[in-house]
């Protein structure tokens, strides 16, 4: 099993390329099912959740003509199977965004429920309740969604609460339902837009985009386009709290800031000096953090997904915080592990409380989930000693060459096979 061997080598200095968004890639690679042509996105990230979504695309039918970065190019004309399998879901739970689109496109969908995870128990009902609202016929038969419906029709949908793949599954199932389709309660969230944008390229009627109330007309077909993904916010938050840890001076190329106004916001408010252009955000951090508190919630506020990360960057801080996390039941597995390596963290409940200490000590810690994972490399950085991080098939699934990218900036950091 590959692990990965961290020692702290001081401040971070120089540049960082900031990858494609793992959770805008995944809708979009999912989008290609609504069309007979060919999708063909750029900056798509060489992620392990991309490689599933490929797999389950294939399966189905889907041809890959290309298949890097720069050139991802998928046909869906073949589609011959409408069935996403257990095996895989397992693997991925954001493999439920096939359903809106399959069945909207091909009338059927079986997909396998993804259940809970690490996180969460994350139900899915909300994209049942509105695919049945847009006239689809739904079982649950052996751990299976099995969904039917000649066209889909379009329906007001008051959504119970936010949720951001829900948001995305209905969307795409939209496009091609008969009518409109208004979604109230919709998820903002960038990678959101990013979706929607790239749907109106390939011919939908959509209005109110990054608005919490999306407006879809129904047409009859979708056609191919060349779409670009969003730049990861939350692999650029979590690069900008590794140095707001460590100290030094780094910019992140490709990187999206008017995506990231909350996250920058806590940083700027941790000591941190921000500088952003377009598509550039600077960090010189000479002092060590301040403690924030932190409280997540849906897009535009603070995302869960860089909770443990600004959670890691407290436990070094001037100063107590508190954090709470509103999203999901479940997000604190890092605390016990952070705990390990000498942070002074108490949680109970939704809420924790993190008393800033001098330094970490390094030890071996492993996460269950893909951001405490990256919370326990950022304590790797600055932790004295030697810090090792087991089970990194969690980051692989959201972070692309993070040994590189770190040790690019002057991290020691090598991922090493038993
Ligand atoms: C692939 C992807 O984009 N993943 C992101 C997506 O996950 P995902 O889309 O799965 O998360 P949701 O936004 O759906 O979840 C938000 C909350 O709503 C609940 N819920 C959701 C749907 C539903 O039908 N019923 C229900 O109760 C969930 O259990 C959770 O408590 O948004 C999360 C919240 O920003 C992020 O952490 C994930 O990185
Ligand atoms: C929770 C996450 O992803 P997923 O929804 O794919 O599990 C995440 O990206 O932090």
């Amino acid at each position: 099993m590959e692990k990965l061997k961290i020692r702290a080598n001081g401040a971070l200095n120089g540049e960082i390329f900031i990858s494609g968004a793992k959770n805008a890639a995944l809708p979009l690679l999912c989008a290609s099912l609504l069309t007979s042509e060919t999708l063909h996105l750029t900056n798509v990230p060489m992620l392990r959740d991309v490689k599933t979504t490929q797999k389950l695309l294939q399966g189905m039918g889907a041809r890959v003509l290309t298949d890097n970065i720069e050139e991802f190019e998928i046909n869906c004309s073949g589609i011959n199977n409408t069935c996403a399998p257990y095996e895989l879901v397992k693997t991925m739970r954001a493999s439920i965004l096939v359903l809106g689109p399959t069945l909207a496109h091909f009338g059927e969908a079986q997909v396998s429920l993804p259940g809970g995870c690490a996180i969460g128990s994350r139900p899915v009902d909300q994209h049942l309740k509105g695919l049945e609202a847009m006239g689809a016929e739904i079982t649950i038969e052996h751990g299976y969604v099995k969904a039917r419906a000649q066209r889909l029709k379009g329906a007001h949908i008051v959504m119970d609460m936010v949720t951001v793949t829900g948001t995305e599954n209905l969307l795409m199932a939209a496009t091609l339902a008969e009518g409109t389709t208004i979604l109230e309660n919709a998820a903002m969230e960038p990678e959101v837009t990013d979706l929607a944008d790239c749907l109106v390229k390939m011919g939908a009627n959509i209005q109110g985009i990054g608005t919490p109330t999306l407006t879809i007309t129904g047409v009859e077909k979708l056609h191919g386009c060349t779409h670009r993904v969003v730049p990861d916010r939350i692999e650029a938050g979590t690069f900008l709290c590794a140095v707001a840890m460590t100290g030094g001076k780094v910019v992140l190329r490709n990187a999206a800031p008017k995506t990231m106004q909350a996250i920058l916001e806590k940083l700027s408010e941790a000591g941190a000096i921000i500088e952003a252009g377009d598509d550039w955000i600077s960090i010189d951090m000479q002092q060590p953090p301040r403690a924030v508190d932190i409280r997540t919630l849906p897009y535009p506020a603070f995302p869960t997904d860089m909770q443990a990360q600004f959670m890691v960057m407290n436990t070094i801080a001037n100063g107590n915080s508190k954090v709470v996390e509103t999203i999901f039941e479940n997000r604190f597995m890092h605390v016990p592990e952070l705990n390990r390596m000498g942070a002074r963290i108490s949680a109970e409940g939704n809420t924790a409380i993190v008393e800033g200490v001098e330094q970490l000590s390094g030890t071996t810690v492993m996460a269950t989930d893909l951001r405490a994972s990256a919370s326990l490399v950022l304590a790797g950085l600055v932790a004295s000693g030697e810090t090792i991080v087991e089970r990194i098939y969690h980051l692989d699934r959201g972070y692309e060459n993070i040994e590189q990218k770190l040790g690019g900036v002057g991290a020691i950091i090598e991922r090493v096979s038993d």
